[in-house]
């Protein structure tokens, strides 16, 4: 392993002793067992990530990576490319979504041009691209192997800010018209699945715009040699990746190495942790899967990871939003976790 394969050292497995105390004191404390359910699978696994008796979820940093897609060009998206680039300027004046989540969250909000179109830097955004926006994968590989480097290491460099903060969890969030383009054929390529089973709507397609996506898709798949699957997965992100998925992929793999507990948001998030699953299996401990997005191929990308979500609120938005949603249930498993009596401190009898 070369320095510039960094993404391979492998991951810190979460602590079992922690995990194992965890449970004892949730058994201890006055419910019976086990009737906070998945709060309870949360408290216990956060303990085991943080190592610690008090796990918390209090310090947020989110960082957003934005960029652009060539395979726009095929109408495979209901919004023009320009709109990635003014919801980065609306991401910096706080009128997006993720914005007045982030202040409902008390969290911090770092927005990383990986790779949009704009010439210029943008107030408030971090620029880490190796080019604006990808070539169109319908007709060439989206991204060379040092573009793609490129990209991954900007997703850990931007934990390394995000550390200086010491945050509790890091959310994840994307923003790039085309990219659940980009993130269904990263997902058909790597699952083998037809590309129909997998599109979806996006931004709001209909069954025809649908029907072309899953088309475009398909016969890029057969083009760059992706089909039937087996194909690795760095070479499956040259040929259909995207900036910003390659710099999530990148983040949520250095974020695990670095011990950090990471919230996955929806469908494109989510084809990126495959993709970092597939390149580091050992990141897999570190992600915690926030929410099942309405985007008709996500149930399926997180079934092939064995991941349950948190929530189903039919969100179809990306930008980290449903992660973020996600926070106030891991705030309140944390505090049911610290602040509920045992059933000896009040003195409550245990089951007959
Ligand atoms: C105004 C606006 C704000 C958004 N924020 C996130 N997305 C979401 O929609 C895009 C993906 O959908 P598609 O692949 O169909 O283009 C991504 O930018 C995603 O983050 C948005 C989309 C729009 C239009
Ligand atoms: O689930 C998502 O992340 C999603 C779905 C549709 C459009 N943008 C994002």
């Amino acid at each position: 392993m070369t320095d510039a394969e960094w993404y391979r050292a492998p991951c810190p497995r979460p602590s079992e002793t922690r995990e194992r105390e965890a449970a004892d004191r949730q058994n201890a404390l006055t419910k019976p067992p086990g009737s906070l359910g998945v709060l309870e699978r949360l408290a216990i696994r956060l303990a085991g990530l943080q190592d610690t008796g008090r796990p918390r979820a209090d310090k947020i940093s989110i960082v957003l990576f934005a960029g652009d897609h060539g395979v726009t060009a095929q109408g495979v998206s209901p919004y023009p490319s320009e709109v990635t680039v003014q919801m980065l300027q609306n991401f910096t004046q706080g009128g997006a979504a993720i914005s007045v989540l982030a202040r409902e969250l008390n969290a911090s909000l770092e927005v990383v041009d990986a790779g949009s179109l704009a010439e210029a830097d943008l107030q408030g955004v971090v620029a880490d691209k190796p080019r604006s926006g990808t070539r169109d994968f319908s007709a060439e590989p989206a991204l060379t192997a040092d573009e793609l480097a490129h990209a991954l290491a900007a997703g850990q460099r931007a934990v390394g800010r995000a550390l200086k903060a010491s945050p509790d969890i890091l959310v994840l969030g994307e923003m790039g018209i085309g990219n659940t383009t980009a993130a269904a054929a990263i997902a058909a390529a790597l699952l083998d699945l037809a590309p129909l089973e997998i599109v979806g709507a996006g931004a709001g397609l209909d069954d025809d715009g649908i029907r072309r996506k899953a088309s475009i898709i398909a016969d890029a798949l057969e083009r760059h040699g992706l089909v039937p699957s087996g194909i690795p997965p760095l070479a499956v992100l040259e040929a259909v990746g995207g900036l910003e998925i390659a710099a999530l992929a990148g983040a949520m793999i250095a974020a695990a190495q670095a011990r950090i507990p990471v919230l996955v948001d929806g469908f494109i998030v989510t084809a990126a942790a495959l993709a970092a699953v597939r390149i580091n299996p050992s990141c897999r401990d570190w992600l915690i899967f926030s929410h099942r997005s309405f985007e008709r191929g996500h149930q399926i990308v997180l079934d092939a990871l064995d991941a349950e979500p948190l929530l189903d609120l039919r969100l179809r938005l990306g930008e980290g939003s449903g992660a973020a949603v996600a926070v106030p249930l891991l705030r309140l498993a944390c505090a049911l976790h610290a602040g509920m009596a045992t059933f000896d401190e009040a003195s409550v009898s245990g089951p007959c």
